[in-house]
């Protein structure tokens, strides 16, 4: 079975979309999201473009700032200063990555924990490791376990979840959303011996390494649920550029008794997530 995040994520949408006009409607608000672009990586692009065309269509407001390659870092935090003051913004975002001469870390610090649409501060890593349950939780974790559960028919409880991936994007957030999920997670990465052989083990296998095909179709349980977190950009036979998963996706499809497709399966939820999280930004704080 293929799990449709293109679907799941135009379900969760139009939800979102009743939802924005109530809190239009009871507390005259109407949620903004302001999306800072730095430099010209074209991937980034597409992907704030996406962005900005989705909340707009959620009836939201959304703003986008557009600044060189050569942006210093002080210029970017008084930018970021600005937003966090300005009362109609209820959601920053800064795209990632940035440029090598910014420090990434410095930058997500600068963003007020209230307006923290993408979940990356400290604070509301703090509150989604303590369980607090006021966190914004990172976006592509949340469409992780939402496309999970739609499969497994919304309860997880006592399923091995295997998570090949440690970032704080991705691997350490969703490996704890599953926990809450009550699953067994295992966190796995590179260095992991006999990764095959864990992998095997799962019932819920998360890939998110950053790696095309990275995941053999012989590292899969016969019937487990299949997350399919890379986006890698590789050239086929022809030299034509397409997009693959961490999965590799022709063995897998075989053996899982469901999987993520890329396209179209966590990229979709990642941008439809941050909607629902820019919603009850304004929801909470607005
Ligand atoms: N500040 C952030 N930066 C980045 C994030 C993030 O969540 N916050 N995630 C990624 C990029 N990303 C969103 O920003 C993102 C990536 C991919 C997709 C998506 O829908 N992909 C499509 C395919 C699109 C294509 O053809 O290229 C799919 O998988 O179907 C959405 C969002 C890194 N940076
Ligand atoms: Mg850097």
């Amino acid at each position: 079975m293929i799990i449709d995040g293109k679907q799941a994520a135009a379900e969760l949408r139009k939800q979102l979309s009743v939802q924005v006009d109530q809190l239009q409607q009871e507390k005259n608000i109407i949620p903004g999201l302001t999306v800072i672009l730095v430099g010209e990586d074209p991937a980034s692009e597409v992907y704030v473009r996406n962005k900005v065309r989705q909340t707009r269509e959620l009836g939201m407001n959304s703003n986008e700032i557009r600044l060189p390659a050569d942006t210093g870092e002080a210029e970017l935090l008084a930018r970021l200063e600005q937003l966090n003051r300005d009362s109609e913004v209820h959601g920053i975002l800064v795209q990632l990555p940035l440029p090598a001469h910014i420090d990434e870390a410095r930058i997500l610090a600068a963003i007020d924990p209230q307006k923290d649409v993408d979940g990356f501060h400290a604070l509301n890593s703090g509150r989604l490791f303590n369980g607090s349950g006021d966190a914004l939780v990172p976006c592509t974790p949340q469409g992780c376990v939402i496309l999970a559960k739609r499969h497994l028919g919304n309860d997880l409880n006592g399923k091995h979840a295997v998570v090949i991936g440690r970032s704080n994007i991705v691997g350490k957030p969703v490996a704890i959303l599953l926990l809450q999920e009550n699953c067994t997670v295992t966190i796995a990465h590179s260095r992991t011996e006999n990764l095959a052989g864990l992998c095997r083990q799962a019932d819920i296998l998360v890939a998110a390494v950053g790696r095309p095909h990275f995941v053999r179709g012989d590292w899969i349980k016969p019937g487990a649920t299949v997350i399919d977190v890379g986006i890698n950009r590789i050239a086929d036979a022809g030299g034509k550029s397409r997009l693959v998963g961490d999965v590799d996706y022709q063995a897998a499809v075989e053996v899982a008794g469901a999987i993520t497709p890329v396209p179209g399966g966590v990229g979709p939820m990642t941008i439809a997530c941050l909607l629902k999280n820019t919603l009850a930004a304004a929801r909470r704080y607005g």
